[in-house]
């Protein structure tokens, strides 16, 4: 049997349903052997692969987080072109059939689709229907709602309004997309490496400032850089939470009340309508360096992956996006939409209109780090330590220079 390696950042039960992917593809053939291991974190899983490469002891298949692509678009050499690994090992592939928000995220300029769509999901706003009935408040769709809201959750008892985490991707990246507002020159850098962060206007700064004075009260509370914030939510105390609609599994099991989803919430000082949200998650890349036997494995294993039955099923368990048109139509016939409301928010608000330069995604150099740069300025600014401005302007020239020192590398 030819084995072939599939690395991934999928703790806990997401991690037990990655297994039974592999186990299923496994059981359904008897040439290949898919082996999947977990490595981390998304940082630490995307760290262990370029070690690995340099060591030459890579895997075949790397799950890899949506702001590691042009890290792994310029690893040169390391990447085998998701779209030409599947024409060389003769399987059939038809691009058309994934969701436009989440190709178009992962394709190059010439349009090469360059990794696998896999687990794509989207930030939406999380709630607590007990709470929010007995506050006497409707969920909101403005951030005059969030703040009501929580207000009135406050009042009533609950220990703080709002939470969320992912805080760049959620209260950065997509809020710039969901207004349509620039977050970086040059098409948020889909348009060339030359780039520069622009979002530190004014638009940004007044949210996220009007956020950290909710903190008075407990109307918003920090509760970390990922997932962390979780349990603040699912332990009822808080009666909101902005992250992954990928939380979906874990709130369903861990949540001693009714919960609902509904679409991010809208600034209507900045905009008189929503735009469409961005992707997260995460794709799978292939690397280079095997034999072709074993890229052939890897192919068929795509197809299975990315196949109806798979992907509604992963999509239903997870919240993350049916990342197939199939998939989305499948799970409408299965009513899985009818029986559980609210989960089609994602995908409604990938979809909600066409995309512009600034909703399409990001495309930045060096953006895990800047990441932690954001991460870090955000945290002086709930810290009262910075003003919403002072921490942007921080976070855009420190991300600059990360973005030169990409560049510079990058030649
Ligand atoms: O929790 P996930 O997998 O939806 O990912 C959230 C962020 O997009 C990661 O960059």
């Amino acid at each position: 049997q030819t084995e072939i390696q599939w690395w991934h950042a999928m703790g806990g039960a997401n991690g037990e349903r990655v297994d039974k992917i592999a186990a299923d593809f496994n059981a359904s053939q008897s040439e290949y052997k898919v082996v999947p291991t977990y490595k981390g974190n998304y940082t630490e899983t995307m760290t262990a692969a370029v070690a690995a490469f340099r060591a030459k002891e890579h895997p075949h298949l790397v799950q890899v987080f949506e702001v590691g692509t042009a890290t792994m678009m310029a690893a040169k050499g390391a990447i085998y072109p998701v779209e030409k690994m599947m024409a060389d090992a003769g399987e059939s592939f038809d691009k058309s059939d994934y969701l436009p928000a989440v190709i178009s995220y992962y394709q190059t300029p010439e349009g090469e689709l360059l990794s696998m769509p896999f687990n794509s999901s989207t930030p939406v706003l999380w709630y607590n229907a007990d709470a929010l009935k007995a506050a006497g408040v409707e969920a909101p769709k403005t951030w005059d709602d969030v703040k009501a809201a929580s207000q009135a959750l406050v009042n009533n008892g609950m220990e703080c309004g709002i939470s969320f985490g992912w805080q760049s991707w959620v209260m950065v990246e997509n809020f710039s997309a969901w207004h349509d507002l620039e977050m970086g020159t040059k098409e948020n850098g889909f348009a060339g490496f030359d780039t520069e962060f622009t979002f530190n206007n004014e638009k940004v700064a007044a949210r996220l400032d009007d956020i950290a004075a909710m903190s008075e009260g407990n109307l918003f509370k920090y509760g970390g850089r990922r997932g962390d914030s979780l349990p603040m939510f699912t332990n009822g105390e808080c009666g909101m939470w902005m992250n992954s609609s990928a939380y979906y599994g874990s709130i369903k099991t861990q949540a001693g009340f009714e919960f609902g989803q509904t679409m991010l919430p809208l600034d209507t000082n900045v905009a008189d309508a929503p735009q469409n949200s961005i992707i997260g998650g995460a794709t799978l890349w292939a690397l280079a360096g095997h034999e072709a036997d074993e890229y052939k494995g890897l192919a068929q294993f795509m197809t299975y992956l990315s196949s109806p039955e798979v992907q509604a099923w992963w999509h239903q368990e997870t919240g993350y996006v049916p990342i197939t048109t199939a998939a989305y139509e499948l799970s409408k016939e299965q009513g899985f939409y009818d029986a559980n409301p609210g989960t089609d928010t994602a995908i409604q608000q990938l979809s909600l209109n066409t995309p512009t330069a600034n909703s399409r995604g990001i495309r930045f150099g060096n953006f895990v780090q800047v990441r932690d740069v954001i991460n870090e300025e955000m945290e002086a600014l709930w810290a009262g330590d910075k003003t919403a401005q002072q921490a942007l302007d921080a976070a855009a020239d420190r991300g600059n220079d990360l973005l030169r020192k990409f560049e510079r590398a990058a030649k």
